[in-house]
């Protein structure tokens, strides 16, 4: 393989969605069959042992892409040269709770490894934060990440984003991949706010599907911002097949550019929509060059701003809840 093995961390690597990641990782389905890849695996010492167990059936897959894998309980070390880190070690919610429950016990995860991966981490890294609440444990990392830029610390809402694209594609009864122009705004929680006001199928508006307005207010928003609460009671464990799936969508198209007019991705908002500066919120975006670009110039109904605005609101009320417990 001509290229340079890339170095991957995977936090949490012995949990429910390290075991759906590593496995796709490993077989190409992030970089793709040419690129070489090092896995460098991160967990609490409780779990070594079973992170133990899964590099054992890494090395049995035999897999032609996967270059080493390496096992940590020092976050300084595992970062230590990373390309790409997928922070997915914390806490699932449980049923009942919401996900912004979990930042006194996730939160305290997130600025000790913004410092490891600040300390040794490859120049180019890019940091997708996956462990609940995703936005804000993003922004804690960012925070304690010195010169690593800010554009570099994204969280997940690719889930949200095929959520969506599934729940449309049987109202229209359509495959998913007619679809395009889906977008996720805000917040990782129940107050996201999926947006269908500019989708199209097969390159069409969804004029009749947007004027009924009953299935888009109280059936499309409601499914998809619940969806993770839905899988929970169903499954008695949070999702992490479709949630591993997400996260091999979002670092792939960082990486290699996206391939449909645009997908959603939480970033740094530099204030686009009125979206405060300073917070980790989803927007439409594309990928280029290894950059997020946010969709600019879209005109926003007063539906859609006041569904904007309340997510962007939980999400400044959760930065200023970190504040006060001194996490950034
Ligand atoms: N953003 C999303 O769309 C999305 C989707 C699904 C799940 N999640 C979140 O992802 C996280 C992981 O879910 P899961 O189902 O894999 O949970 P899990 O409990 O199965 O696994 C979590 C793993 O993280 C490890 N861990 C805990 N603290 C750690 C630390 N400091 N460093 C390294 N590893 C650590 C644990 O030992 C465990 O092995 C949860 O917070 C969950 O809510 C987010
Ligand atoms: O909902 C959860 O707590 C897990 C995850 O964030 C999801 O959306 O499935």
């Amino acid at each position: 393989m001509a290229n340079a093995p890339v170095n991957i961390t995977v936090t949490g690597a012995a949990g429910n969605i390290g075991y759906a990641l590593l496995f796709r990782i490993a077989s190409g389905a992030l970089l793709g069959p040419d690129q070489r890849v090092n896995l460098r695996l991160l967990e609490i010492p409780q779990a070594v042992k079973a992170a133990e167990g899964t590099a054992m059936e890494l090395f049995d897959s035999a897999f032609s892409t996967l270059g080493s894998v390496d096992i940590f309980d020092d976050p300084k070390q595992a970062f230590e040269g990373a390309n790409i880190a997928f922070l997915v070690g914390s806490m699932p919610r449980r049923a009942g709770m919401e996900r912004s429950d979990l930042l006194s016990a996730n939160g305290g995860i997130f600025g000790p490894q913004g410092e490891a991966l600040a300390a040794g981490a490859a120049d180019d890294i890019k940091v997708l934060v996956v462990g609940n609440p995703a936005n804000t444990n993003a922004l804690i990392a960012a925070s304690h990440a010195g010169d690593i830029p800010a554009s570099r610390f994204t969280a997940m809402t690719r889930l949200d984003h095929n959520r969506a694209l599934a729940q449309l594609a049987a109202k229209a009864g359509c495959h998913v991949s007619d679809i395009d122009k889906v977008a996720i705004w805000g917040n990782h929680s129940s107050t996201q706010y999926p947006d269908l006001t500019h989708a199209t199928i097969k390159g069409e508006p969804i004029t009749d599907i947007l004027a009924d307005r009953e299935w888009v207010e109280n059936d499309f928003i409601p499914t998809v911002a619940k969806r993770g609460a839905a899988i929970i009671e169903a499954r008695g464990a949070s999702s992490a097949a479709s949630a591993a799936s997400a996260a091999i969508d979002h670092v792939r198209d960082w990486c290699l550019g996206t391939t449909s007019a645009w997908t959603s991705a939480a970033v740094m908002s530099d204030g686009s929509y009125g979206v405060p500066e300073g917070v980790i919120s989803s927007f439409p975006c594309t990928a280029e060059n290894g950059e997020w670009k946010i969709v600019q110039g879209l005109e926003i109904d007063d539906f859609s701003r006041a569904k904007i605005d309340a997510s962007a609101a939980e999400l400044v009320d959760e930065k200023n809840a970190v504040a006060g417990m001194g996490l950034i």
